[in-house]
């Protein structure tokens, strides 16, 4: 899947609301077992994901502003495989829900939890993804902080699992897909990723949010 919402793909409502659509009806198509999602922006260095659209959190109705975040709940529970350039904020959510994440080695792109930098507060759920992906300490240290890390970084505390030269990201998330999709059968891989999820999807149960 390409995304291409310029400038920055910025997850505005109909963007958000477009891509759940497109990710529905791909679960729903029994030939496709994996998802390699990838920016394919014009721009110089390339942005995965601006986050969530600013100017849709500010001077907008309570009915927009339910709507809007019901759809960023519904955008994090659905995601799979990812390769990227700069991802702040909801753009590294977006690539911490997927199974395997491949970052273009360039010292300009940066991935992180930004939020404390913007004066907010990274919501529980993107809290226990980071968690989930590396470590209590480093998320510690990295929301307090409002890290974004370069590739090198990141790939140090497992935020991304592998930095590739600019123009093979495509090449290799392809053959990453390809060695993921030999495992045999998906209710064992559905079963295994239910299982590793388990406490987070009861905290969520708990917290009304599923
Ligand atoms: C509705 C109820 C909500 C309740 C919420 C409650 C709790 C939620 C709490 C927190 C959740 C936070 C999650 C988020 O994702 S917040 C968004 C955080 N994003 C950022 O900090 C990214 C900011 N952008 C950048 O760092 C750079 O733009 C970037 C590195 C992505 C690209 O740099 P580049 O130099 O290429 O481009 P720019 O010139 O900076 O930008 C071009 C253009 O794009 C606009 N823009 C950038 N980011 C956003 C954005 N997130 N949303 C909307 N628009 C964005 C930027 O303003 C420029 O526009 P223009 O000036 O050319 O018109």
């Amino acid at each position: 899947m390409h995304m291409q919402s310029p400038p920055v793909n910025s997850l505005s409502l109909d963007f958000l609301t477009e891509l759940c659509i497109s990710l529905e009806k791909l679960e729903m198509d029994k030939g496709c077992r994996g998802l390699i999602i990838t920016s394919v922006l014009s721009n110089q260095p390339k942005v995965f994901s601006a986050g969530l659209d600013i100017l849709e959190m500010y001077g907008k109705s309570p009915e927009h502003c339910g709507e809007f975040w019901k759809v960023v709940q519904e955008m994090w529970l659905k995601f799979y495989g990812s390769n990227m350039g700069s991802s702040p904020a909801g753009g590294c959510l977006l690539s911490l829900t997927c199974d395997y994440r491949i970052m273009a080695d360039n010292p300009r792109y940066t991935i992180g939890l930004n939020e404390t930098q913007l004066g907010i507060v990274a919501p529980f759920w993107f809290k226990e993804t980071m968690v989930n992906t590396v470590g209590h300490r480093n998320t510690e240290v990295a929301l307090q902080l409002g890290l974004l890390y370069k590739p090198a970084e990141a790939l140090k505390i497992g935020l991304v699992d592998q930095l590739v030269p600019e123009d093979q990201v495509f090449t290799v998330a392809s053959q990453t897909m390809t060695k993921w999709l030999t495992i045999p059968g998906n209710v064992s891989v559905i079963t295994t990723k239910s299982t590793l999820n388990l406490l987070f999807s009861f905290q969520l149960w708990c917290f009304n949010l599923v």
